[in-house]
């Protein structure tokens, strides 16, 4: 129920002027300017010129006051012109419209007596007044919304007068005022129901006969009380129950003339004095209501009382001020519009009369289920909207993230593809130049092995003896060529191998920050199928080498087979001339046996280890006189590493063997760093740190081949007896150790000079190389080795038959040994021993362990040797121990001096013949050479074996 504040609507009708007016000639104080302006007591009239003596004044009266020519505006200025008709439709019927739209309505007129108000208010039969008509409206009103509504209308009539309530539908004593939640209620008041406008008239006609009527100067039927019509009107809606209540209010005052005007006395002048009373209090009232009071003197009187609704209450109120033109009601019309220009000013609040205590429970039970249910049809309606939205919002930020995710997925994966890709590409391509580099290298090293061997043999083996130093030079410089080669590849290994390890490091960097990265797992995955694809890369460089390798080690067997079997024949032919002619010696025959037996593979000279036979053997078969240039060292690669690039030392590559030795340190480093190669190949200590740390994701595969290994150690170099070591599986030399299993007859030196095979010696000075110390296989005892060798002798005592190490190197020959005509004297001997740099240092030594293992004991051993105890042996008593065991020979053996250098790797695979070294006849031996032509071959050999005159 909304309220709204609006002001009494303010109506001013203005009637005629009556009979009696016309006979008093008044004045006409009311000029209606418009339909809401009039002047009240205007300036100059022509009818009110004043003549004295008949001629016009043109000053005026002093008698007569002066004109107040006030003009006054109001909502409604009727002339008196208008009719209750007029007065109806302007005013009342809003003010009906209002009461069936549920609103309190109030209409009262107000004026001095016989300005005609019950004329307005009622009207008679030809008029009738807007009681009528407002009530007929209603009716019709009602008639019109009977269909939706129902009414119920009721009616009072009341009258105050001297301030008592009197029903004027019925007859009975004066009725009290109380007031309620609803307003001022007349206690015992009775509503008419009336249900149509001519039962209205009827009762109005009752009450207007129970009306207090008394006749006054200026009306003959005065009415000298307050009438009160209501009409209580009960609205019920047929389709929703609501039922409003509303009353409209139409009250007649009385006159409000000055009680001097009625010219009353007695009880009329008492009537007088409570009309103007009650009049004063609504004069008050109205007062206060227009200046905004909040206290209003309501109960100043019980016709205020009644009207407080109407003035400043919930009501629509209407005040109808009626006045006389006549100048004869000046002061009662002067202060009629005085009332009505306050009451305009009075702004009343009107608000729908719905009373929700009449509405039936069942009503608002049924709008509450409505309205729940309308409202859980809207919060669902709502939570249905919300969830919409918020899918919307979450599929949109999905989208978003998916795009965002797809495109980030896309473009940040492709950018680590393109660092590991780049990166890989350069491990890849370092990776690829190196080992085809090494492959290159190996197989000039093998090459140069060739070389050397060839050479070697031709040392021996050669027809034209002024040739040889040619022909050996020739050989020198392909060796040279190859070493050169060999140099150059190194470089460029060194180069590759800075690259690539340079990639390996941006690798691991890489890996560090993938280990960090949201794409973790993606780009292990990624990593991972990169490393297979360099293990795979790998892999076809390395069997691309072991190709090549074994073709060319094809060829070699090839060549060597022809020389075998070549050879084979001659030493047969020999054999069987020597044994025609009764020169066999036994020295010649155990040789032969020998060889018979290491072409059948039976007992060889190698000699293998208990706990490791197996890699013995393999050792026997694969390697070939050198453990640098066996198959197996060749034929694998090694990892990328630093030490694999170790640049060969080119001093005295003029030498073969220099260079050689240089190359052999090469293969050790090799072989020796491959743990650590682990660590910085592709497999690298920081790739298996990352293997530990990503799991297998970068496992490197396991290194199946295995590169003949020799571990360089650390030779004192004071110590020059070649020592064997026992084998221990904790020490890198315990590959190295397994394949050393041969026999080993060492010439020691103390001073760390070792008589080298083919005549060459170390410089004393010089300590003993890594290969070596390798080559000795280290061992750690030795025992002397008896000259003569246990029934080492030979049949003919010129018999030099001699197998002795070819190659000119320490470092890949099985046998080193070195025959001395048996005839030869011990002075010569003793020569041929200090121009070996051996006089008096020289120790024959055989292995203990080896001995014992050997198929064929040479001689006995009494005693181990102890370092540096037999190092001071001389040439002489090699030389005398030599002659006692002459003594004991029936053979014409004369000596026999072996010394051995044998080398880890017994070879086996490669023909004994390549290893049938030169028959040396000693000069001044004085005894005939069967393999030697003349004084010059046998001078020629012992030069190229390094001994010098
Ligand atoms: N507008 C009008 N047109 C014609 N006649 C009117 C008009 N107003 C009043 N009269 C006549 O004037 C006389 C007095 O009017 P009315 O009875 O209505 O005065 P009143 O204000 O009610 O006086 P009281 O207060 O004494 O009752 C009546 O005879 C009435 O017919």
């Amino acid at each position: 129920m909304s309220g709204d504040s609006r002001s009494i609507r303010v109506a001013v009708r203005v009637r005629p002027f009556n009979s009696r007016e016309l006979e008093q000639n008044p004045r006409n104080i009311i000029k209606v300017l418009d339909q809401s302006t009039l002047i009240f007591d205007p300036d100059v009239d022509d009818d009110e010129l004043f003549f004295f003596h008949g001629v016009k004044q043109t000053h005026r009266d002093i008698t007569k006051r002066v004109k107040k020519k006030l003009t006054m505006e109001y909502d409604d200025v009727f002339d008196n012109t208008a009719t209750n008709a007029d007065i109806f439709e302007v005013c009342m019927r809003p003010l009906v419209q209002s009461v069936m739209n549920g609103y309190n309505c109030s209409v009262f007129v107000y004026g001095a007596t016989g300005a005609g108000k019950t004329h307005t208010m009622l009207g008679n039969e030809l008029c009738p007044g807007i009681t009528f008509l407002t009530m007929q409206e209603l009716f019709a009103q009602i008639d019109a919304l009977s269909d939706t509504r129902k009414f119920d209308i009721g009616i009072s009539y009341l009258e105050v007068y001297n301030e008592l309530v009197m029903n004027l539908l019925t007859k009975s004593g004066p009725l009290k005022l109380r007031e309620d939640s609803n307003g001022v209620v007349v206690s015992g008041l009775v509503l008419k129901q009336i249900h149509n406008a001519s039962e209205l008239l009827e009762l109005l006609a009752i009450g207007n006969r129970n009306r207090t009527q008394h006749p006054t100067d200026a009306n003959a039927e005065s009415s000298r009380s307050h009438a009160i019509f209501q009409v209580h009107i009960r609205m019920c809606d047929k389709k929703t129950g609501q039922k409003r209540s509303v009353k409209l209010s139409m009250i007649d005052l009385a006159g409000s003339e000055r009680a001097a005007s009625t010219k009353g006395i007695g009880i009329r002048f008492k009537e007088g004095a409570n009309i103007n009373k009650s009049l004063l209090a609504l004069g008050n009232c109205i007062n206060k209501l227009a200046d905004g009071l909040k206290h209003i003197p309501y109960r100043d009187s019980n016709l205020t009382r009644i009207l407080k609704d109407s003035l400043g209450g919930n009501c629509q109120t209407v005040m109808i001020a009626n006045i006389s033109p006549s100048s004869l009601t000046y002061d009662d019309t002067y202060n009629t519009l005085k009332y009505a220009s306050r009451a305009k000013k009075i702004r009343t609040t009107v608000r729908q009369n719905i009373v929700p205590s009449n509405v039936p429970k069942e009503f608002l039970l049924k709008k509450v289920n409505e309205q729940a249910d309308e409202n859980e049809r809207l919060k669902a309606k709502l939570a249905e909207l919300e969830a919409e939205l918020q899918r919307q919002k979450t599929s949109s930020s999905n989208s978003n993230i998916i795009c965002t995710t797809a495109k980030f997925d896309e473009t940040l994966l492709n950018t680590w593809h393109s660092r590991i890709d780049s990166i890989y590409n350069s491990i890849r391509q370092a990776q690829q130049h190196f080992y085809l580099l090494q492959s290159k290298k190996k197989l000039l090293n093998q090459k140069s092995k060739v070389k050397e061997q060839a050479e070697a043999i031709a040392r021996i083996l050669t027809l034209d003896g002024n040739h040889l130093n040619e022909d050996i030079a020739k050989m020198d410089a392909s060796i040279d060529r190859y070493a050169k080669q060999i140099a150059a590849q190194q470089s460029e290994m060194k180069r590759w191998l800075d690259r690539y390890r340079n990639a390996m490091r941006q690798l691991n960097a890489l890996r560090d920050e993938v280990q960090q990265s949201e794409m973790a797992t993606m780009l292990k995955s990624y990593l991972a199928g990169k490393e297979s694809e360099i293990q795979a890369a790998k892999a076809i460089l390395k069997a691309q080498h072991m190709a090549q390798c074994i073709t060319t080690y094809g060829e070699q067997n090839k060549q060597w087979q022809a020389i075998m079997q070549l050879a084979s024949e001659i030493v047969q032919q020999n054999y069987l001339l020597l044994r025609g002619i009764d020169r066999l010696d036994n020295v010649t025959l155990e040789k032969m046996r020998k060889l018979v037996k290491l072409n059948q593979r039976q007992r060889g000279v190698t000699f293998f280890d208990d706990d490791n036979q197996q890699g013995a053997q393999r050792s026997e078969l694969l390697s070939t006189s050198g453990s640098d240039n066996s198959i197996e060292d060749i034929a694998n690669l090694s990892e990328c590493s630093e030490d694999a690039v170790d640049l060969p030392t080119l001093e005295g590559t003029a030498n073969g063997t220099s260079y050689k030795r240089t190359i052999k340190r090469q293969d050790e480093s090799e072989s020796e760093t491959e743990p650590s190669e682990a660590g910085v190949g592709i497999g690298a200590s920081q790739g298996d740190r990352h293997q530990e740390e990503q799991g297998n994701v970068f496992k490197k595969p396991k290194h199946v081949s295995r590169a003949l290994i020799f571990k360089p150690v650390a030779v004192a170099t004071k110590r020059t007896t070649v020592m064997r070591k026992t084998p221990t599986k904790a020490k890198p030399m315990i590959q190295q150790q397994q394949r050393l299993k041969v026999p080993k007859l060492l010439v020691t030196e103390p001073a760390g000079g070792i008589l080298r095979k083919g005549g060459g010696r170390l410089d004393k000075k010089q300590p003993p190389s890594v290969g070596d110390r390798a080559e000795d296989g280290s061992d750690t005892s030795e025992e002397l080795l008896p000259i003569g060798g246990g029934g080492d002798g030979c049949d003919n005592p010129n018999s030099t038959f001699c197998i002795n190490s070819t190659d000119g190197k320490e470092t890949d020959s099985m046998f080193s040994n070195v025959l001395v005509e048996s005839n030869v004297d011990a002075d010569i001997l003793d020569k041929v021993l200090r121009r070996a740099s051996m006089k008096g240092k020289v120790t024959l030594s055989v292995n203990k362990e080896n001995r014992k293992k050997s198929p064929k004991r040479i001689g006995k051993s009494p005693r181990a040797m102890k370092p540096g105890s037999r190092t001071n042996s001389s040439a002489t008593a090699v030389i005398n121990r030599y002659r006692m065991m002459k003594g004991k020979e029936t053979t014409g053996v004369k000596s026999l001096i072996t010394a051995s250098t044998s080398s880890s790797s017994s070879s086996s695979t490669l023909p004994v013949g390549s290893k049938v070294g030169p028959v040396a006849r000693l000069p001044g031996a004085g005894t005939n050479n069967n393999n030697l032509e003349s004084d010059n071959d046998r001078n020629r050999h012992i030069r190229l074996m390094g001994i010098k005159k």
